[in-house]
């Protein structure tokens, strides 16, 4: 049984759609990525899944259970987790206070997992003091994973991690990725327009264009660029 399964779904702002047709699936383990360029509709899927957008067609379902008419709350608890784009960590926070506040939502709220969640942040171990305010944009994306983590959740959705931040913390948020997925029984949806990251981490990757997201990218193409950009139509 798929882990995720999403069979089209259409979402929209108002009158004005923004998800036409989204069919793909998640097996437990995987990472899937979905690639696709400004206003695709990458930020909307992942709202969706998580319940922050109302869809108006198609249908979720998470561990064969139908998500529909579910909060955010309820399915966090089921174990989905959001790393939304532009991070949003507590500013006036420590680290470490934004990484308890990752906990009181917890499906298992009495573990004591920072200190085991740190083990694979050494950089936010140094900081546990500091304001999140004061961390840099790549150090805050490192807490905001790292937050998420401390829920426990079996899927995790990552909104475009790479979003404006330095190529040497984009590669540390690409190896932490890798050593999670190695060490942690959890499957990732990444969305991303960074091609070497998203091709680095995937194990599958899907093209989202316009709200349409229905063909996977051939395995074999995914690390030839210029044949993924012909592929999603980018090529000028
Ligand atoms: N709150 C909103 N109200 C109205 N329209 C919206 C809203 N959020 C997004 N849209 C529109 O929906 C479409 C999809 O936006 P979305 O943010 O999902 O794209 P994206 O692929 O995540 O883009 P980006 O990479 O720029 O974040 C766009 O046309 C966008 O203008």
């Amino acid at each position: 049984m798929s882990l995720l399964e999403v069979k089209g779904l259409k979402a929209a702002y108002g009158l004005v759609p923004a998800l036409h047709q989204v069919d793909f699936n998640v097996q437990p383990g995987e990472v899937v990525g979905i690639l696709g360029h400004n206003g695709m509709g990458k930020t909307t899927l992942l709202r969706a899944i998580m319940g922050f957008v109302k869809v108006t067609g198609g249908e979720i379902t998470f561990e064969g259970d139908n998500l529909k008419g579910l909060a955010v709350n309820a399915r966090a608890r089921k174990g989905l987790g959001l790393v939304p784009q532009g991070r949003m960590i507590f500013p006036t926070l420590s680290v470490r206070e934004n990484l308890e506040s990752g906990i009181a939502t917890s499906r298992e709220p009495s573990e004591p997992i920072v200190e085991e969640i740190l083990e694979l942040f050494p950089r936010l171990t140094r900081l546990l003091d500091r304001a999140g305010g004061a961390l840099s944009g790549g150090e805050q994306q490192l807490l905001a994973l790292a937050r998420c983590l401390c829920r426990r959740p079996k899927l995790m959705l990552l909104d475009e991690p790479t979003e404006g931040i330095q190529p040497s913390i984009i590669d540390e948020i690409s190896d932490t990725l890798k050593t999670l997925t190695a060490k942690q029984d959890i499957t990732i949806v990444l969305v991303e327009q960074n091609l070497d990251f998203i091709t680095g981490l995937s194990d599958r990757v899907y093209a989202i264009s316009n709200g349409v997201l229905d063909r996977q990218i051939p395995r074999e193409q995914l690390t030839d660029s210029k044949a993924v950009s012909e592929f999603m139509g980018f090529a000028a």
